[in-house]
């Protein structure tokens, strides 16, 4: 029986971030399966991020949802606006240019704050959570958003079963049963991202104080698992174990994972949350264009159902001590969310 082989998609300043193929772990042989759980085990205990290929997701899935998101954002800035994200608990609804700034106010970001990141998003729930209704675009006569309303829903659905089977991959590498997770994941309790960097003039990355003009500033993600499908043009930089912002280069036909603080907190601090942002990548060359093309992204941020209370899982506290308080995950995620909006 043939070992699987992991290969390295990111590897610079000590920072190796694996390239794993998930079809071993979706339906190959059991010592596969073991194999690859360990391997996106310890994916996420030392890089915090793993790239996914063969996880299942069809490609045609995933470009029809970046043409879709594409649409959304083409709109008229008022029929967006209409959609406007409405509070920290809902988490749903659309942030124009400038609303989040995710660097973390401990830090010393003054000069980040005066500069808004340059982006709009769109954040979509579960549907049907009474009282947090989704933002849509009015579908009657709109085929264009039925679509994107039929489109949105089934990623979403098809994207919490990846997060259910990476969380069977991360017990059976800790050892513990393989549906550990599932009572803590089976809800869905996640939020689909559509983001938009839009074009922009070089000169607005060109600051008089010589700082480098970024895209997203520097955060870590707030839940379990993140799983973020990004386009061709690059940008995504982790940090590295040595601080160095090192780029996440696209790889096609895979998805980047990472781990999020509350994963983090759940494992005793033994996976690892690991911070990220998005700059604009250096061209190639100085192609004498004026302006920059478009970024898209999309970011599937999933969480331990919200009525959940999470502390130190088996196997990661007995010889050391539980490090942290026991906290329900709604109240988590909302906490974090409010401190960033
Ligand atoms: O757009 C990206 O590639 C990353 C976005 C991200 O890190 C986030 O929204 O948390
Ligand atoms: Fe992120």
């Amino acid at each position: 029986m043939a070992d699987i082989k992991v290969d390295q998609a990111v590897a610079q300043d000590d920072l190796v971030i694996p390239l794993i193929d998930f079809s071993a772990f979706l339906s190959g042989t059991p010592a596969q399966k073991q194999q690859t759980a360990q391997a996106v085990l310890n994916g996420f205990q030392t890089a915090g991020f793993i790239y996914l290929s063969n996880h299942g997701i069809p490609a045609s899935t995933i470009s029809s949802v970046f043409a879709n998101s594409a649409k959304f954002f083409a709109r008229p800035q008022d029929q967006k606006n209409a959609l406007s994200w409405y509070s920290p608990e809902a988490n749903r609804g659309y942030s124009g240019y400038g609303r989040e700034k995710v660097a973390l106010p401990d830090e010393d970001t003054a000069a980040l704050r005066a500069v808004p990141d340059l982006k709009e998003s769109l954040e979509i729930g579960r549907e049907g959570e009474p009282g947090m209704p989704n933002m849509w675009p009015p579908t009657e006569g709109d085929e264009d958003a039925r679509v994107f309303k039929e489109t949105m829903l089934a990623f979403h659905d098809t994207c919490k079963e990846l997060h259910m089977e990476l969380m069977r991959a991360i017990a059976l590498g800790m050892g513990i049963d393989e549906k550990w997770f599932d009572g803590y994941t089976d809800v869905g309790d996640n939020t689909l991202r559509l983001l938009h960097y839009p074009g922009v003039p070089k000169s607005v990355f060109k600051r008089d104080d010589g700082q480098l003009q970024v895209r997203a500033g520097e955060h870590s993600d707030y839940g379990s698992l993140t799983l973020l499908f990004q386009d061709a043009r690059g940008g995504l930089q982790v940090r590295s174990p040595k601080g160095t912002f090192v780029n996440a280069t696209p790889i096609e036909g895979t998805i980047v994972v990472n781990a999020g603080d509350l994963l983090a907190r759940w494992s005793n601090d033994t996976i690892k949350s690991t911070k990220h942002r998005v700059v604009e990548p250096p061209p190639k060359e100085d192609d004498g264009a004026d302006n920059y093309p478009p970024r898209y992204s999309v970011a599937y941020f999933c969480n331990p159902n919200f009525e959940k209370v999470i502390e130190a899982l088996p196997g990661t506290y007995e010889k050391t001590g539980k490090k942290y308080e026991g906290i329900k995950s709604g109240e988590y995620l909302v906490k974090r969310l409010t401190a960033t909006y």
